[in-house]
């Protein structure tokens, strides 16, 4: 079984079990119960922060330095690194930057190697673009995972460090690290100060205005969102200003000098690439915020390439420029077109925030003259803005309803679903095996499920880390409804394979699939793989390039290969038929219990 990003607290879900004898493999349960789940969801631990948040330090010393602690989603400049060096210059202080190793952390969340080791290639990159203004970037290992709040304060102490700095993530276990941390800050008298900086809109500020309650429905999100923003589109597109330089004499300090030699790993271990995955992955996903907007600009600016399909350097030469016929300007009517490079490939820096979304909606709206948001005009322009809201809609759904990041649906109703491969409680606990997977499992991962499109779009996964939305739906779905396989299997795969992994999305994109999530996709629609198929690849290209074995076949049989062909050609046969599959999801759906 392979691991699953949701983490819930270990003390309240499962049953208890008697302390053991000797340190055991951290293997923690990722699918909390429905009491634990409604309990959280009932006072959920985003609100709890802000509550802690009022009643942190006033008016702590200055002590010796302030220390900003990036995080994963944080690799480049940003909000509370920006405020961490405001601090530090007026008092004229040193200004520090922590990353903190939570391994325990990334096995509860099922990080993936790749996307472990994208984010040490920014911290890299960083760590030499702060050196060059004396800032050092020194990181730690900590574990256990729970004791990160002490660790952290015991090496604010070491320091001399007042005031910490750092952007709130809002899975329910960081929530809970950060609201220990400002309990035991306060003793301390350790000043925490934390931003909003993930969305464009945090969590929390969009309500249903008859209700008072979050959305769980995109299309009023949205309305609310595009009011709310351009009201105050200064305010909300703001950038973060630029890091102030340390004075050079703190590389002369005693305690500061030090922290400028810490290396960053190349790997973490338990987390490891091999070393022709590592090149790849060097290749496809260039680190750094330089390469990150360059990659935003060849998508503003140059046409689609179908040379771009495979795991490709994104920013190989022979692009086109092309002011009326531009990826962004053909957004609106090519998005859903796996066979050709129609989307922007930013997920990757925008789940590791090596990219603002702040930036990319100015620089987009500077190149267009785009004076307000509007999703319905500026031909691909506004499509492509739509989509990006989904970003800041799951991000407020994970915040507003936890029980998402703990692997419950969130259509509780929906939980007694029969599933072939069912992820419960108990069985959600310990690393990934494929040795529990079915067959059908396997032959999903494996890309050799019979079906051309899911084939291509698990084998593109495999390959690259990532693949177009489309596909990701059609196989989210497949699994679901054809294969009936638990959506947290599937949700754990894609997080430990796919570069861009971000809880919120992937869970908001594996429940909409699974018919279980908010505005989900009601559960008779099922999606036919093989019509997706003709329309998210018309011209067979991403099929072809994917799934070798039919790369001469020509026409609709190589989106539904007749059994002659595929026994001839050596391709699997399909595990299940359309029809049959389609009316088993319906009964279970249906009567969520009945087999
Ligand atoms: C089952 C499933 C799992 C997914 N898992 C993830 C994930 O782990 N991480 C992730 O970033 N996205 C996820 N998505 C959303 C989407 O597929 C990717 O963001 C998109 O394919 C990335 O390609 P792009 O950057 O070229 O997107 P573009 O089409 O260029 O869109 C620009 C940006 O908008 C955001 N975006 C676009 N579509 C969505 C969406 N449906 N939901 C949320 N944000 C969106 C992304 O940040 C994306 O980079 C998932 C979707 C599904 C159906």
């Amino acid at each position: 079984m392979s691991k699953r990003p949701h983490s819930p607290q270990e003390s309240d879900i499962g049953t208890k079990r008697p302390r053991p004898a000797s340190p055991k493999p951290f293997n923690p349960i990722k699918v909390a119960t429905p009491e634990a789940a409604a309990a959280v969801d009932a006072n959920p631990p985003a609100k709890q922060l802000v509550e802690a948040l009022g009643d942190v330090v006033k008016n702590p010393d200055k002590g010796d330095c302030v220390v900003y602690w990036m995080r994963m989603h944080d690799l480049r400049n940003n909000r509370a690194f920006s405020n961490a060096c405001e601090q530090a210059r007026r008092d004229e202080i040193p200004v520090i930057v922590l990353f903190v190793f939570s391994p325990q952390d990334y096995i509860a969340h099922d990080r993936g190697a790749r996307k472990i080791d994208f984010t040490l290639r920014n911290l890299a990159i960083l760590k030499k673009t702060l050196a060059d203004m004396d800032i050092p970037l020194h990181t730690v290992t900590y574990v256990p995972r729970k004791k990160i709040p002490e660790k952290v304060l015991n090496l604010l102490g070491s320091l001399g460090c007042k005031r910490l700095y750092a952007n709130i993530e809002y899975e329910v276990d960081e929530l809970r690290r950060d609201i220990k941390l400002c309990e035991l800050a306060l003793p301390q008298r350790v000043q925490i100060n934390l931003s909003h900086n993930k969305a464009i809109v945090e969590p929390g500020v969009i309500f249903a205005p008859s209700s008072g309650k979050p959305y769980a429905v995109y299309s009023p999100y949205k309305k609310q969102w595009l009011k709310i923003v351009n009201d105050k589109l200064e305010h909300y597109l703001e950038e973060a200003a630029d890091p102030t330089a340390n004075d050079p004499s703190v590389r002369e300090s005693e305690t500061f000098g030090p922290l400028f030699e810490t290396e960053i790993p190349s790997s973490i271990p338990g987390f490891e690439l091999d070393d022709a995955d590592k090149t790849k992955m060097t290749e496809v996903w260039p680190a750094g915020e330089s390469a990150a907007r360059e990659i935003l600009l060849r998508f503003l600016n140059t046409k689609a390439r179908t040379s771009q399909l495979g795991p490709v350097n994104p920013l190989a030469d022979g692009a086109e420029d092309a002011a009326k016929h531009n990826r962004v300007v053909k957004y609106g009517g090519d998005r859903d077109r796996a066979d050709k490079d129609t989307t922007s490939r930013l997920s990757p820096y925008f789940s590791s925030g090596v990219i603002s979304v702040r930036e990319v909606f100015r620089t987009t709206m500077r190149l267009f003259d785009i004076k307000k948001i509007d999703v319905n005009s500026n031909a691909g322009v506004g499509t492509w803005f739509s989509e990006i809201i989904w970003r800041d809609f799951y991000t407020d759904v994970l915040a507003s309803f936890p029980r998402v990041s703990m692997g419950r649906p969130f259509q509780e109703k929906f939980s007694a679903v029969v599933w072939e491969n069912h992820q419960s409680p108990e069985e959600s606990r310990g690393p990934a095996s494929k040795d529990s997977d079915s067959e059908a499992l396997s032959r999903w991962k494996q890309g050799k499920t019979g079906v051309p499109i899911v084939d291509a779009a698990m084998r593109c996964i495999k390959e690259m880390g990532w693949v177009h939305n489309r596909p990701r739906m059609i196989v989210a779905m497949y699994l679901t409804k054809h294969l009936m396989i638990d959506w947290r299997v599937g949700e754990r795969y894609f997080m430990e394979n796919l570069i861009d992994g971000d809880l919120a999305s992937n869970d908001g994109g594996w429940q909409w699939s699974a018919s279980t999530g908010v505005d989900p996709c009601p559960y008779f629609r099922i999606f036919n793989p093989h019509s997706q198929s003709t329309k998210t690849d018309p011209s067979g290209d991403f099929i072809r390039y994917w799934v070798p074995e039919l790369s001469k076949v020509r026409g609709p049989d190589l989106h539904t290969p007749s059994t002659s062909i595929v026994d001839k050609l050596k391709y699997p046969r399909p595990i299940i038929e359309h029809k049959e599959a389609r009316e088993r999801a319906m009964r279970r759906f249906k009567n969520p219990g009945s087999t």
